[in-house]
């Protein structure tokens, strides 16, 4: 229904979006907000846009949600019964601009928590790799591509460790959803529990952050030093995992990174994006299966983009995501007077594809 509603809105036949198959599977993650003794230097999530084509999300009666609009932060009030449907940077590329990937993060408070579920729409994750650009049928030679396609924002799912990929046939999405529930409800104790310690954990951070900034791996010793699994568990699922770096990619959705590693990878992303580097993705995503939304090798030249315009942020943005997998979770960069940031992330992913006969929500 959503896909056909945004088929519609890009004068595109109503089955397009579901024919190149960009809403096949979603991801679903519970996510958990606890109180925070300083709600004001507190973020639950960093300023970011999702890198999937559409984020459904369903929040509790706890403000916290925030989008940025004209560059003023404001509150997504819940209402009861809604979903919100965000739209991600891919659908922002195969739209080539015409919808807008939202700027989001989450606000915590000191005396109630916060729930919220998202569920991540992308391609197949059963699928091969694809390439997502501008969808041709929107081109012309006054509106050429503004972006090129990309791979590996989609492709850090295909490589995802998390082999629980179910099909509504193997399990529903109730029986899924309220497993979820329930680790959520240990996690939060576990989470209530560590409260008490929030300032040993503040300067474990402030010697994490260093560590990022120095771009060091974070070392056992201090992961575990509290030999918790909790502790462990938390540092985990922000994504600080030692391990390969396709591990930690797949850990992530669209949170960015150190400033270091941020302008580092500025450099790199605007040599790719302006075409100058024929980087090894560029290269595999020519190489790759596409259906019909790629503007490679059509006569059609990117034309040059201006850097500075915020969308290309969030393109860098989620680019670094899938490419420097630093915790920004652990980093004060996005915003001020920012310390630390509190979310547990349960059962991190479960995907759901749907099957080939079945409809695209
Ligand atoms: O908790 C929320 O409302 C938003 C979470 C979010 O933006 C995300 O996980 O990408
Ligand atoms: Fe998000």
């Amino acid at each position: 229904m959503l896909s056909e509603l945004l088929s519609e809105a890009l004068r595109l036949p109503s089955d397009y979006l579901s024919n190149i198959q960009c809403m096949k599977s979603q991801s679903l993650a519970c996510l958990y907000y606890p109180v925070s003794p300083q709600p004001h230097k507190t973020l639950g999530t960093p300023n970011h846009s999702d890198i999937t084509f559409l984020t459904l999300l369903m929040q509790d009666t706890t403000v916290g949600l925030q989008i940025l609009r004209h560059r003023q932060w404001l509150n997504v009030s819940p209402v009861r019964g809604a979903l919100i449907a965000n739209i991600g940077d891919l659908m922002q590329i195969i739209s080539n601009g015409k919808f807008i990937s939202v700027q989001h993060r989450v606000r915590v408070h000191a005396e109630v928590a916060r729930v919220s579920v998202a569920a991540f729409v992308g391609p197949s994750v059963r699928a091969s790799a694809k390439a997502f650009g501008p969808i041709k049928e929107l081109l012309s030679l006054e509106n050429t591509a503004a972006y090129r396609e990309v791979l590996e924002m989609v492709n850090s799912r295909h490589d995802s460790p998390i082999n629980q990929v179910a099909s509504p046939s193997d399990v529903t999405i109730e029986e899924m959803f309220s497993s979820i529930m329930k680790e959520m409800h240990e996690v939060r104790d576990n989470v209530n529990a560590m409260q008490g310690e929030f300032t040993a954990f503040h300067e474990d951070i402030n010697l994490l952050r260093d560590r990022v900034r120095h771009n060091h791996s974070i070392p056992p010793s201090v992961r575990e030093r509290h030999g918790r699994s909790d502790y462990k568990s938390r540092y985990h699922d922000d994504g600080l995992v030692i391990g390969s770096r396709r591990e930690r990619v797949s850990k992530f959705h669209g949170e960015s990174h150190s400033r270091r590693m941020r302008d580092h990878g500025h450099h790199k992303v605007h040599e790719w994006l302006m075409g100058e580097e024929t980087s090894s993705k560029a290269r595999k995503s020519s190489n790759s299966r596409h259906y019909g939304c790629g503007t490679s090798g059509r006569g059609i030249p990117p034309k040059k983009v201006d850097l500075s315009h915020p969308s290309y942020h969030t393109k860098i943005s989620s680019w670094l995501s899938s490419n420097f997998p630093l915790s920004n979770s652990l980093i004060q960069s996005e915003c001020d007077n920012v310390n630390y940031v509190v979310k547990e992330r349960v059962k991190h992913m479960v995907d759901f594809v749907a099957d080939d006969d079945e409809e695209q929500s």
